[in-house]
C-alpha cells in the first residue's frame, strides 16, 4: 500500500497591524525557502479596487462583486526589492501600504461574502517545500490544518511607534497620537467582527514582540518551525 503524501508544511503567523507579520514572515520564509502569502495586501487589494470603482464600502453585494473579479498578481522583483502588487493591471504597491487602504481593507474584510470569495485565492498559495503565511484568520480558518502557527502581537503604543518611524522615513507627515488611535480603532473592528475575528489560533504560539528585537523575534519563529 502506497503511503498518503504528507501536506505541504505551513506556518501561519497572524496577529494586529504593525505587529511586525510583513517583516518577519518575509525573513523567515527566505530562510526556509518557502512561499509567502500577504494576505492583507489580498484584502487591500479589493478595498483599492472598490475605492477607485467609486463603490460604497457598506454595499455588501457590490463589494463582493468586486472581490470576486478583481485580479490581484503578485509580482517577484527581479532586483531583490519589494513584491509588487498588480491590481486589474495597475501596480498598487505603493497606494496599499497607506492607512487609507489598511482601513478600507479592514472594513470590506468584516463582510461574510466578501471572505468566502477570496478564499481560495489563498488556498492557492500552498505549495512546495512550503508557505508562511501572513495576517488575521490564517491559523483559525484559511489553514486552520497547518502544522505550525504563531500569534504575534505588541502593545498598541509600540506598533504606532513603529509605524510612525517607518512613515517617517518615507518623510510623510504623521502624528504619533493619530496613528495610535487608527491603530486601535482597526484592532478592534478587526477583533470584533462576527466572522473570523482576530484571535489566537488554538495552539498558537504567542509572542508579544514589544521588547524583541527583529532578529530574535526571526529566531523564535524559526524554532517553532525547526525545533532542537
Ligand atoms: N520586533 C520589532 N522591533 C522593532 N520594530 C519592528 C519589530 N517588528 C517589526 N518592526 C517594524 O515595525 C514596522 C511594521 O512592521 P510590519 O509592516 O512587518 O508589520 P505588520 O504586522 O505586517 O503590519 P500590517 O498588518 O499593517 O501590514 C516595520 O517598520 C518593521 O521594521
Ligand atoms: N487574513 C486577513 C488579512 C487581512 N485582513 C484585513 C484586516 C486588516 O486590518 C486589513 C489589512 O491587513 P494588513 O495588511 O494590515 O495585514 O485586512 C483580514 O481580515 N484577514
Amino acid at each position: 500500500m502506497t503511503k498518503p503524501d504528507k501536506p505541504v508544511p505551513v506556518l501561519t503567523i497572524d496577529g494586529p497591524s504593525g505587529s511586525g507579520k510583513g517583516t518577519i514572515s518575509r525573513a523567515v520564509a527566505d530562510a526556509l525557502g518557502w512561499h509567502l502569502l500577504d494576505s492583507g495586501a489580498i484584502y487591500r487589494a479589493v478595498g483599492y479596487a472598490a475605492g477607485m470603482a467609486g463603490i460604497d464600502l457598506s454595499d455588501a453585494q457590490a463589494v463582493t462583486r468586486c472581490a470576486e473579479t478583481t485580479k490581484i498578481v503578485f509580482r517577484d522583483p527581479r532586483d531583490g526589492g519589494e513584491t509588487r502588487v498588480i491590481v486589474n493591471g495597475h501596480d498598487a504597491t505603493d497606494e496599499l501600504r497607506t492607512e487609507t487602504c489598511g482601513a478600507a481593507a479592514s472594513a470590506i474584510a468584516a463582510i461574510p461574502a466578501v471572505r468566502a470569495a477570496l478564499f481560495d485565492k489563498q488556498r492557492s498559495f500552498r505549495k512546495a517545500p512550503g508557505l508562511v503565511a501572513d495576517g488575521r484568520d490564517m491559523g483559525t480558518v484559511v489553514f486552520a490544518d497547518a502544522e505550525h502557527k504563531i500569534f504575534l502581537t505588541a502593545s498598541a503604543e509600540e506598533r504606532a511607534r513603529r509605524r510612525y518611524k517607518q512613515l517617517k522615513e518615507k518623510g510623510l507627515t504623521v502624528t504619533l497620537s493619530s496613528l495610535l488611535r487608527e491603530i486601535e480603532a482597526r484592532d478592534e473592528r478587526d477583533a470584533t467582527r462576527k466572522v473570523a475575528p482576530l484571535k489566537p489560533a488554538a495552539g498558537a504560539v504567542v509572542i508579544d514582540s514589544t521588547a524583541i528585537p527583529i532578529d530574535q523575534v526571526i529566531a523564535r519563529v524559526l524554532a517553532v518551525v525547526r525545533p532542537g
